[in-house]
């Protein structure tokens, strides 16, 4: 796959404070991206910077190989920024709105019933944008941050404000451009969107990205110290857990989360064995994103 952004040590400051501190990070083709944060974490500056809407104070990004300070044009070439607050002329229909936004990034506006077709928007495409509902005006969004044809493009909170179907529609709108080769990054508060979608998890934490990986990376690393046991004798396993040293336990329906600081499946299968106790599952107990979220957010 063809890297197409590196980022190297990015820092951007504002006075004193600094909203993005020293991050790092590579996109490549196809990625498909969650960038996780609290409010004020740094995603929409992260962004900024990275469509060359605002210099960033130190560091430099290379898109498909080139420095940006020398060849500002191919990162703004390459790459579309969909804020979240995207305003629209009103007035105008689709298809006028998406041709104006093709005329300002210098596109071919002869590609703009293609792209109405590509978001599922073709009917209206002579309607007023004023009369959109929020999921088709955050079509009309997705369509214009294709008109340059980007290999890049950063969604920021793309399904704030959608009700359900329209968060599941606009969910598969992305995984459908994303099949395309496009790189997609999105910065969401709505975890379980991103775990469904993304393939890598980004976490942004007072301007510092703190973790990047895929979340199957992710879940590994940060593996659950807590064991997830069921037998087929509840109360011989409850007063078995009782008498082992540095555990401890609680009991949900007939499983048992037994945390521990180490590995005691073995010891544990041993001792239940011994007292003829079958054991049904034994297993890390599996962490999820949100899990994996809190406790980055829980680190000083
Ligand atoms: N133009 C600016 N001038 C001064 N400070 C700014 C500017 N833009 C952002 N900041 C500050 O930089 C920090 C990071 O803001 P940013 O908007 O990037 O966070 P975010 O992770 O996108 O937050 P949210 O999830 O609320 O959108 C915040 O403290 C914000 O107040």
């Amino acid at each position: 796959m063809e890297k197409i952004l590196e980022i190297h040590n990015i820092t951007k400051k504002y006075g004193d404070l600094t909203a993005v501190d020293d991050v790092s990070l590579d996109i490549y083709e196809g990625d498909l991206i969650g960038l996780l944060g609290h409010n004020g974490a740094g995603k929409t500056t992260l962004f900024v910077m990275l469509a060359g809407l605002t210099m960033q104070t130190s560091g430099n990004i290379k898109v498909c190989g080139k420095n940006i300070e020398k060849n500002m044009m191919d990162l703004k070439k390459n790459i579309s920024f969909l804020p979240d607050n995207t305003l629209y002329y009103e007035n105008l229909t689709a298809k006028q709105n998406l041709e104006y936004f093709s005329e300002l990034a210098d596109a071919d506006k002869s590609k703009v019933p293609e792209l109405l077709e590509i978001v599922g928007m073709s009917k209206w495409a002579d309607k007023k944008v004023g009369e959109f509902s929020k999921g088709m005006t955050q079509r009309i969004g997705f369509a214009q941050a294709l008109v340059k044809d980007p290999k890049v493009i950063f969604l920021d909170e793309p399904t704030s404000g959608l009700d359900p179907k329209a968060r599941i529609e606009m969910n598969l709108l992305l995984k459908k451009l994303n099949e395309k080769g496009i790189a997609i990054v999105i910065s969401s508060h709505v975890l379980s969107e991103i775990k469904d979608i993304c393939s890598k998890i980004a976490i942004m934490k007072q301007g510092k990205l703190v973790a990047y990986n895929t979340l199957e990376n992710l879940c590994k690393q940060e593996k659950s110290n807590s064991i997830l046991l069921e037998t087929k004798d509840v109360e011989k396993t409850a007063s078995i857990l009782k008498s082992i040293k540095d555990i401890s336990f609680f009991q949900q329906d007939d499983v048992f989360k037994i945390t521990s600081e180490t590995d005691i499946r073995e010891s544990l299968v041993s001792i239940l064995n011994e007292n003829h106790v079958p054991v049904l599952t034994l297993e890390y107990e599996k962490e999820d994103l949100y899990d994996i979220f809190e406790k980055y957010y829980q680190v000083a």
